[in-house]
């Protein structure tokens, strides 16, 4: 089975493409797995549709399903122009709905879906939190991001099963880390947490449309706001391409 190991600005993807749609929690939580596996915080498997250029099926590293992803998002896109599954403008279905995407070299553009704020202003353990769901849920706190503290984020995850991010605006950029659920740690980047955080962060009137954005890894990203619709922008590396020599009825 032919299957291409994705990196988008640290948050990395195995991908491949099929005809067939059934469960794929098991061979997700196979292949993301880091020491018997390829090693991946996600799982995604383009199928063929016949409104948009294709549907997909996103799967955490722990084989629970997502409803969006905004890195594997842009990933999905150069998979698919890449294979020629679509052109470098692109429309997919995913569970939050439909993503539009371009393709630029390595540099790919995703619109999410319409964002919604989850829960207002609330305080708890000792920061002041926000939810909302840019195609997922996220809480999101405004605080030094050294303050990161993986136990607290893994409290708050479980309790409003939410992905947990800390955002800081420094030397123009806005600095996000991200505990992410599914993955059960922290990620190098969460594309819908660093959206999620914008929208926290102007709602504080820190930043504005095309600001720099920096998860973990340190690669830069852009979120813009046109109409009140959310795009984000950043690299993604096709790190590698294998044939595993797994039982094919496994991906299947
Ligand atoms: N872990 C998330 C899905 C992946 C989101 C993230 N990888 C992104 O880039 O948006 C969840 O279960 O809600």
């Amino acid at each position: 089975m032919v299957v291409s190991k994705y990196s988008a600005s640290g948050n990395d993807f195995v991908i491949y493409h099929v005809f067939k749609k059934i469960d794929r929690s098991n061979i997700a939580k196979k292949l993301c797995d880091r020491f018997n596996g390829v090693g991946a915080d996600g799982l995604i498997v383009l199928l063929p549709h016949e409104k948009y250029d294709f549907e997909w099926q996103f799967y955490n590293a722990d084989g629970s399903v997502a409803e969006m992803c905004g890195n594997g998002s842009r990933a999905a896109a150069h998979y698919a122009y890449k294979n020629n599954l679509a052109d470098k403008k692109m429309k997919f279905l995913t569970l939050a709905g439909v993503i539009e995407a371009e393709v630029e070299g390595n540099i790919v553009t995703s619109q999410l879906t319409p964002y919604k704020l989850i829960k207002d202003t609330f305080e708890e353990a000792g920061f002041e939190w926000k939810i909302y769901d840019t195609g997922v849920p996220h809480l999101v706190t405004i605080t030094d991001i050294e303050n990161f503290d993986k136990n607290l984020a893994r409290k708050m995850r479980e309790k409003y099963n939410a992905n947990v991010n800390f955002a800081q605006m420094k030397d123009g950029n806005l600095y996000v880390r991200t505990y992410e659920r599914g993955v059960e740690d922290e990620t190098l980047a969460c594309g819908t947490g660093m959206c999620a955080s914008f929208l926290v962060a102007r709602d504080k009137g820190l930043v504005a449309s095309g600001v720099k954005l920096r998860p973990k890894s340190g690669e830069e990203l852009e979120v813009m706001l046109k109409n009140d619709t959310l795009y984000f922008k950043g690299a993604v590396k096709n790190s590698f391409t294998a044939v595993l020599e797994e039982d094919e009825r496994d991906f299947l």
